[in-house]
């Protein structure tokens, strides 16, 4: 059975939470809060373009993006991923939390990154993977794709379906293309729920991934760390253990979900939040993203867009930290302007 049909019998069936691969239902870890599917429709369809100018969720399942990369398993990148080393990243759990290691330094408290950092050549990061064992530290190897990979990997990449993403960031008036980021991940790993502040063509290359969404106004159930944290854009809410008394907001969170396979294109639109889990029991899982800047700021329409008022607050954020240098003198002056005037 093709996977497009095993994708099109799961979203046939409608069945939330299971996945059908080679009539086999796979259970998805039940949530707490509820979803509903991303649209899977064709790349040809209106409506899939509609969405996307309107800065919604949709996979398309005929692109064609990358298809040259559907080739691209552990043998076959480890042949032609040249000798040079990668970025990888292990975690003693199976979550993959990103942290920007810029903004360690000047965060005054002990930050203690829940993932480490090592490079390794694609044999090595194999020989990892492949030697795997229960206890083990889990990896995934994240490395933007630049100049130093092999040739065979180069002619694949230029017979992207260019001609489609170039359109695509035309008619939405996206800015330039910034990185493609090569993601190789073994089962069950986990990129918790954060937001990106570029729009992002998720293209699923091999294996499945489940990707949770939720749309920018969910801001205030996701609760972000403070913008100066290392942990900017990602949410504070442990989806595996929800402490509901501390972030009261996520009873009313609910969100979109899609499982991407090989040649599935996930359009994830800047500002809405994504988890993405590698599917447990379904092996490892090859996928790349194309991140483009936002367009130009386009004239301002009101009322303002739940991303625009996202710009906002992190704008204020960043201009009150750089007036009172003191994080913790942020709170007490925000309340003092609102509370009792602007509540
Ligand atoms: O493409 C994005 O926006 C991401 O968050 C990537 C970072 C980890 C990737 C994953 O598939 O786990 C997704
Ligand atoms: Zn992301």
């Amino acid at each position: 059975m093709s996977v497009a049909s095993d994708q099109m019998e799961e979203s046939v069936e409608h069945k939330q939470h299971v996945v059908n691969h080679n009539h086999t239902a796979h259970h998805l870890k039940q949530y707490f809060f509820p979803t509903e599917h991303v649209p899977r429709l064709s790349a040809s369809d209106p409506l899939a373009s509609q969405l996307i100018a309107e800065e919604k969720p949709v996979v398309l399942t005929d692109t064609n993006l990358c298809d040259t990369a559907l080739k691209w398993d552990l043998d076959y990148l480890a042949q032609h991923m040249g000798s040079e080393r990668y970025m990888v990243f292990l975690s003693n759990n199976h979550k993959f939390k990103y942290y920007d290691e810029a903004k360690i330094k000047q965060y005054k408290t002990n930050f203690v990154p829940p993932t480490r950092r090592v490079d390794l050549t694609f044999p090595e990061f194999v020989k990892k993977l492949r030697e795997w064992k229960p206890g083990d530290e889990r990896v995934y190897l994240q490395q933007g794709l630049n100049n130093t990979v092999g040739q065979a990997i180069v002619m694949d990449f230029l017979q992207f379906n260019w001609q489609w993403l170039n359109m695509q960031q035309k008619n939405n008036n996206w800015g330039p293309l910034t990185s493609n980021l090569l993601l190789v991940g073994m089962e069950g790993n986990v990129t918790p729920v954060h937001y990106d502040e570029q729009q992002n063509f998720f293209s699923q290359l091999v294996g499945y991934k489940r990707c949770i969404l939720f749309a920018p106004e969910h801001y205030e159930r996701l609760y972000p760390y403070p913008v100066y944290h290392p942990h900017d854009r990602q949410s504070q809410v442990d989806f595996d253990d929800p402490d509901m008394e501390k972030f009261p907001g996520l009873k009313h969170l609910q969100g979109m979900e899609a499982v991407v396979g090989p040649g599935d294109v996930l359009y994830i639109p800047m500002y809405w939040w994504h988890q993405i889990e590698s599917l447990p029991h379904l092996g490892n899982t090859v996928s790349v993203n194309f991140w483009y800047k936002g367009g130009p700021t386009e004239k301002i329409e009101y009322p303002l867009k739940p991303r625009q008022k996202l710009a906002i607050m992190r704008n204020v954020e960043k201009m009150l930290l750089e007036a009172l240098r003191e994080p913790a003198e942020v709170g007490p002056l925000l309340r003092s302007l609102v509370l009792g005037r602007y509540t």
